[in-house]
């Protein structure tokens, strides 16, 4: 018998319980823009977007795009400053983002996934009341943090087989349009579809200790601890504290692994060792 059909079918039955397991399950996955690298990781990623759906899973993408903004607005002149990982906005700065996000990015995704064979739809968190946000601290200007989030648009996608695409903007209470940290935005998309995994693919293997041990499996507690001694630190502080508040509205478990790396999610939600660092519910 032929040896590579063998591998095949082992790993096939490895992945069946699992398989099962995450039969209706829905899955939010961030895209960050440093995991966007290529056109090719961008179809790789797209592929295994198509395959999760076609063994029954829901994906959700909530995509960010920092450095695609950043590009963007170094060609107009427009300067930008970030505080605490997010970008300080006003009226000029989020016309670029929303033309970026919307436009660029999020269509860039939904052509890699449709061109693989699924079907995507693009929108943002001001389609459909997808995300009102109350206006985050003032000096970040046009930031948003969701307040509500109306999911109903979301399942009627999961019905039609359709997988949405999110840009993370929303609707402040006065309908202004505001830029929404994208980690941020998947944290709360999934919170409030008690999503079964939230996915933070960036450009690390997972949450490192001071080492640079990759930490595959963290408690609540681990994270706090981390923080507050300066481990966790940058740009991570916002994914874990994500994770966090996720986990806290009723997602099941948060991951951070290398969006960059082969097969991540399919690794990740299909094997016994899964990919980088879990962090579970409180039982
Ligand atoms: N304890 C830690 N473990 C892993 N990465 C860490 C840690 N503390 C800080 N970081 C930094 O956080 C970065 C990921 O955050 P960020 O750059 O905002 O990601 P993204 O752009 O993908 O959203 C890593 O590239 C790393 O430099
Ligand atoms: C408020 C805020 O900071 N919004 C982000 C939105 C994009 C994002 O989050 O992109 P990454 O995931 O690639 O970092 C920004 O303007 O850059």
């Amino acid at each position: 018998m032929n040896r590579d059909w063998i591998a095949t079918a082992a790993t096939l039955s490895a992945a069946l319980p699992y398989l099962q397991r995450y039969n209706d399950a829905v899955v939010v996955i961030k895209l960050g823009g440093h995991a966007m690298s290529s056109d090719q990781a961008m179809e790789d990623f797209a592929r295994d977007v198509v395959l999760m759906r076609q063994v029954g899973v829901n994906p959700v993408i909530v995509h960010g795009g920092g450095p695609m903004i950043n590009e963007m607005l170094d060609r107009l002149a427009i300067t930008s400053d970030f505080v605490n990982g997010k970008r300080v906005t006003d009226q000029a700065t989020v016309e670029v983002v929303e033309m970026v996000l919307s436009g660029r990015v999020n269509k860039w995704i939904v052509n890699a996934i449709n061109q693989q064979g699924g079907r995507a739809a693009g929108l943002s968190g001001k389609d459909a009341n997808l995300m009102v946000c109350d206006q985050d601290a003032p000096e970040l200007g046009l930031v948003g943090t969701p307040a509500e989030v109306d999911t109903h648009v979301l399942t009627k996608l999961f019905e039609a087989n359709i997988i949405p695409v999110i840009a993370p903007l929303g609707t402040g209470r006065q309908g202004e349009t505001l830029n929404v940290n994208g980690d941020t935005a998947a944290g709360a998309v999934a919170a409030a579809l008690k999503a079964d995994r939230l996915l933070l693919l960036t450009d690390v293997p997972g949450v490192m200790d001071a080492d640079k041990t990759v930490l595959t499996d963290l408690t609540t507690q681990q994270v706090q601890d981390m923080t507050r001694d300066g481990v966790i630190a940058g740009g991570m502080i916002p994914k874990t504290q994500t994770c966090l508040d996720a986990l806290a509205g009723g997602v099941r478990a948060a991951v951070i692994l290398d969006g960059r790396a082969p097969n991540a999610c399919l690794l990740e939600l299909f094997t016994d060792h899964g990919a980088g660092s879990i962090i579970r519910a409180a039982r």
